[in-house]
């Protein structure tokens, strides 16, 4: 499928902190993409630069092959955000804000859809300043879906909503994936996009650490061994000399995904003389998986 974002090669400073370094990924049309990464990551500086709203210090983003900057952003009007908090003008109902960004072009229908789709026809013609935070975070997205934009890019969407909120949200999502529409979208909770998103970013410290479908990592990244052994410290050395990627931990820990047999692995340590006193399979769920990931690239630095 066409990519309609694009991202290459993105780098990033505020002053002397670089806080994107050559970030380069992209989302395909109807593709819903979780961006996941720690606080600070630099998820939200990706959004920005996406949406021309910060210069950048290098790098290439295009939005349908059109180059996007704080200085070029023609194909921006095909794009719906909800960047950090909604702005809200408090003397206005709900309905006011979204006649107010809405397109006339089928105007009356797509509020009605985004309204219903959100549940929010309860309170949408109340003044905003009553709004509690879950229903104010509502109305921005449905500013930013309100005119069917090519291109969605949401930044933390599901803060503040209750369960119900979530599961609407994410059904409407889904639906509009599925006529076409593409999605970025942020989070700091892995297992909050694990039934929404085709693909997943991992981003840490203002770098890609994995990148692939939401499925992969489910089925790979979740399992591991931990091997025991008396002489611990050089069966380490022993597999790391072998070219066995070893999780960050006390005990052995080598992910599934990244071992081709665990005969070969017993076969070197014997063949060090090095006696194996336990094999455990982990069944690591998703937050444990992402938690890896983040940690395993802060020891690398
Ligand atoms: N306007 C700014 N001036 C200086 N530093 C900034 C600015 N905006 C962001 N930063 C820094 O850039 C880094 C990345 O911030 P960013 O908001 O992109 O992270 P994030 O992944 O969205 O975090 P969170 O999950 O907390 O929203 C942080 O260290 C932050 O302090």
């Amino acid at each position: 499928m066409a990519d309609l974002l694009n991202v290459v090669d993105l780098d990033k400073s505020f002053g002397k902190q670089q806080v994107l370094h050559g970030v380069s990924f992209s989302v395909a049309t109807g593709h819903i993409v979780g961006l996941v990464g720690p606080n600070g990551a630099g998820k939200s500086t990706i959004m920005k630069s996406i949406l021309g709203l910060i210069p950048t210090d290098g790098g290439k983003i295009t939005i349908a092959d059109d180059p996007v900057s704080i200085t070029s952003h023609q194909e921006l009007d095909q794009v719906g955000a909800l960047i950090e908090y909604p702005g809200i003008y408090p003397f206005l109902t709900g309905k006011q804000h979204l006649q107010l960004f809405a397109n006339h072009k089928n105007r009356q229908a797509n509020i009605e859809q985004v309204v219903n789709a959100l549940g929010m026809q309860r309170y949408i013609n109340q003044r905003a300043k009553q709004y509690s935070l879950g229903m104010k975070q509502k109305l921005g997205i449905a500013q930013a879906l309100v005119n069917h934009p090519r291109l969605v890019i949401l930044d933390e969407p599901m803060n503040g909503l209750d369960p119900q909120a979530v599961k609407n949200l994410r059904d409407y999502i889904r639906q509009l994936a599925d006529e076409g529409t593409s999605f970025l979208i942020s989070s700091h909770i892995l297992s909050e996009l694990e039934k929404l998103a085709d693909d997943i970013l991992i981003l840490d410290h203002g770098q890609i650490v994995r990148q692939s479908s939401m499925n992969e990592l489910v089925q790979s990244g979740g399992t591991s061994y931990i091997i025991r052994t008396n002489k611990d410290t050089q069966a380490k050395e022993v597999l790391t000399n072998a070219g066995i990627n070893l999780l960050p931990n006390q005990a052995i820990m080598i992910a599934q995904e990244r071992l081709n047999s665990l005969d070969e692995v017993l076969r070197l340590l014997i063949a060090a003389n090095i006696s194996i006193v336990d094999v455990n399979k982990v069944q690591h769920d998703l937050e444990e998986s992402f938690l890896d990931m983040v940690n395993a690239d802060k020891e690398a630095k």
